[in-house]
């Protein structure tokens, strides 16, 4: 039986966010269908907009799915939900805190909510893993940002769900609490939880995840294990440094950081168009390498694709 399993999920918001009379339903998710098995770290992608946090909130009861379902070990989210919601550990991305408690007492209640008693023991292991141990007295209000995720962390696994969903849990967070918060998950993850995890840092998710769906516009266009994925990118990539603005010609198919450029490189000749357009512009070329195609290659291939038509990796 599958951890998770979306069955054509379709979710289409009355109005769209932000738009004017006449107002325009907006289908947020588009027949979504697939599974998670258990154990498995899955990596759900996509641009802002694409709809994973609603595909999110339909798996963790908090949005109802306008058609379609979503079961977790079997139980459906909305029919069965009291059984689904214990199953899950759902770290929202959004920091929603009750200012009124300190760190162990807002653990406790969280456990209360489940009908656990005695959950100190898992409560102290949670605070330790998470760098948490010396802030279990301090009020909520007095953390930092990054503390308080720590906290959203182990309020949704106060309760040892199975099936833990992240949302975008590294967003705005300082290097120390991901490799924290990687380490913990992984470590979850190998004694057997499933993880559900949505993040724009696609180095993680290429790091961290066995299997990704892509996701744009509610639909999934790619679905795949993440060393097939990196096998299905077209090409290799060229990577270079430029001290002036790229001809306009080369602007469309380039990924451009600062003075970084980075173009997809199917053999010589191509590279070799491409040094000669840069050096016929004036510009001088520093540090030129060929490199693997790596995620965001892949995910900007993926999110290229025409509208409506599924990439070549597509379920
Ligand atoms: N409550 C709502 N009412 C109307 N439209 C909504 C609502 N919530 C989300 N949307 C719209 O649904 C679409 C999907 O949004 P969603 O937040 O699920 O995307 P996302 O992939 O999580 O994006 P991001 O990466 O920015 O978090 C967007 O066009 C968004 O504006």
């Amino acid at each position: 039986m599958p951890a998770i399993s979306f069955q054509s999920v379709c979710k289409t918001y009355a109005a769209s966010r932000g738009a004017k009379s006449p107002a325009t339903p907006l289908k947020a998710l588009d027949d979504v269908s697939f599974d998670i098995e258990e154990g498995e770290f899955f990596g759900l992608l996509g641009p802002n907009g694409a709809g994973k946090t609603t595909l999110i909130s339909v798996l963790a009861g908090l949005s109802r799915a306008t058609s379609g379902r979503v079961l977790v070990h079997g139980s459906d989210v909305q029919a069965d939900y009291a059984k689904a919601r214990r199953l899950l550990g759902v770290v929202p991305q959004e920091l929603v805190f009750d200012p009124f408690f300190n760190v162990r007492e807002a653990l406790r209640i969280q456990s209360g909510y489940f009908g656990i008693k005695n959950n100190d023991a898992w409560i102290d292991e949670l605070l330790e893993s998470l760098g948490l141990a010396d802030k279990a007295n301090a009020n909520m209000r007095q953390l930092s940002g990054g503390m308080k995720r720590r906290v959203l962390v182990a309020q949704a696994l106060v309760h040892k769900p199975p099936v833990i969903v992240l949302d975008e849990p590294t967003a705005g967070v300082d290097v120390e609490l991901r490799q924290t918060l990687w380490q913990f998950v992984a470590k979850l993850n190998k004694q057997g939880h499933t993880v559900l995890l949505t993040t724009h840092y696609l180095e993680e998710a290429e790091a961290l995840c066995s299997r990704i769906a892509m996701l744009r516009t509610g639909q999934v266009l790619a679905l795949a294990s993440t060393s097939e994925l990196l096998r299905s990118a077209s090409s290799n990539v060229l990577r270079f440094k430029i001290d002036g603005e790229l001809p306009p010609a080369l602007a469309t198919e380039a990924r451009v950081t600062g003075r970084i450029v980075q173009l997809p490189a199917h053999g010589a000749l191509e590279i070799e168009r491409y040094l000669a357009a840069v050096r016929e512009a004036g510009l001088k070329v520093e540090d030129v390498e060929i490199r693997k195609a790596d995620l965001e290659d892949v995910f900007l291939e993926v999110m290229a694709t025409e509208k409506g038509k599924k990439w070549q990796m597509a379920i």
